[in-house]
């Protein structure tokens, strides 16, 4: 499945880098040296990552831009091409990641060939991943949180997915690799029966922007049927319609995202779609500000949403006959407090923390002072109003 080769934009040639190697002096001043923003690129097998990555590598931004490209597909490679694009001269060389394998993901050769990177922290100030076309953000996303090493000096900008607007109405409806993949994957997240879960559908699901590509290859109303089905999947991403990966601008689409440190953009970009996928969706739940004694209650009320996928039910001796059966993959969320400051949600799986929000500026506008979490993932069922309740009701008990 791999076109690399013959590529029009065919990869920067192998270059020797002896400028790139590690400054023995990294060691001291790897404490003042600020955490380097990553953002993760995925999408399916063919999408257009690497061709994004390249376009990236030769437009002017003033970054020093490590880019970590997945050439060879999906094999569990034991080399990555590294290059690092500095005054419009790009340097590419190859790094041992060791031996991974993508079904195993949590140490995935993405996350191996990061550590190799950071040995030579100080050469660039930004990371991009293209993760394998068949990887699953969900498990290397959480890295960047619970890895000492690499969470001291990496920090999640965000995930950009790569959309194929040609094959990915079919890829959502193709059933899930992970039968295949099960005899390797015990204790790995169990993702149920019920209706059909895809690669694509945790790709879209994980992302902060979508970029819908390949729009050339599809009609105006295509496209829109694909619009409707990605939005129905992910309401909050911000999607960009390209042909060959060329986004209008890249601050702000790929790179410096800051999806994980604050939360502007909640509201969702395309309301009433009518074409919900069966297997995805995304809901939020809103209710009003709370008290700072009841914010251990809301990481309690997550910790049973997100580790026991069990909604707390609101009250004993509830008519609640058919608990949800539901699985979370993405959630984000802001809590206003009555003394006016705000704590932000941020989840991957069930991977989650919930810290101080830098003070936003107070619009007035009465929506902007409630506490809102919005959900993404399986089986979230037909209303909000078992989460609204759940929530409302537990942060009381
Ligand atoms: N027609 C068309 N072709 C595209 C577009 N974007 C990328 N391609 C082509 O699609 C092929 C795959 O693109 P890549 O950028 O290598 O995709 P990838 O996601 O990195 O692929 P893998 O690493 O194999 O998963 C290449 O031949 C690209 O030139 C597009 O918008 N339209
Ligand atoms: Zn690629």
């Amino acid at each position: 499945m791999n076109t690399h080769i013959e590529d029009d934009d065919a990869p920067p040639d192998l270059v020797d880098v002896t400028t790139m190697s590690a400054n023995p002096d990294s060691v001291k001043e790897e404490e003042s040296t600020p955490r380097v923003p990553i953002t993760l690129v995925t999408g399916y097998l063919g999408a257009g990552k690497t061709t994004l990555l390249n376009h990236i590598l030769t437009e002017k931004h003033g970054k020093k831009i490590a880019v970590i490209m997945n050439e060879f597909g999906d094999s569990s490679d034991i080399e990555k091409p590294l290059t690092v694009n500095e005054g419009g001269q790009e340097v590419t060389e190859w790094m041992e990641v060791g031996n991974g394998c993508i079904c195993c993901s949590v140490k995935d050769t993405g996350v191996m060939a990061l550590e190799s990177l950071m040995e030579r922290k100080g050469t660039f100030d930004y990371i991009l991943l293209e993760t394998t076309g068949l990887a699953d953000p969900g498990n290397i996303a959480p890295v960047f949180w619970m890895d000492e090493g690499l969470g001291s000096s990496i920090y999640l900008d965000g995930i950009v997915t790569l959309v194929d607007a040609k094959n990915i109405l079919r890829l959502l409806d193709e059933p899930a690799p992970e039968e295949k993949a099960d005899a390797h994957n015990e204790g790995e997240h169990d993702h149920g029966s019920g209706p059909i879960l895809s690669m694509a559908h945790m790709q879209v699901s994980h992302a902060d922007v979508i970029i819908l590509n390949k729009t050339d290859l599809v009609t105006p109303e295509e496209l829109e049927v694909v619009r409707d089905r990605i939005s129905a999947i992910n309401s909050v991403a911000k999607v960009h319609v390209t042909d060959h990966s060329r986004t209008p601008q890249i601050e702000g689409v790929v790179l410096d995202l800051h999806a994980y440190d604050h939360l502007d953009d909640l509201d969702f970009s395309r309301k009433g779609h009518s074409h919900m996928d069966p297997a995805i969706s995304t809901i939020a739940v809103t209710i009003p500000p709370i008290a700072a004694d009841q914010v251990p209650r809301v990481d309690s009320w997550l910790q049973s949403v997100l580790w026991e996928s069990a909604l707390p039910q609101p009250a004993m001796g509830s008519t609640e006959s058919h608990p949800l059966q539901f699985e979370i993959h993405r959630l984000k969320g802001i809590l206003r407090l009555q003394d006016g400051s705000s704590r932000i949600i941020q989840a991957v799986r069930d991977v989650f923390e919930i810290r101080d929000a830098e003070t936003t500026k107070d619009d007035g506008k009465p929506s902007q002072a409630l506490c809102k979490i919005v959900l993404i993932g399986r089986g979230l069922g037909p209303t909000i109003d078992p989460w609204k309740k759940s929530l409302e009701s537990f942060i009381r008990r």
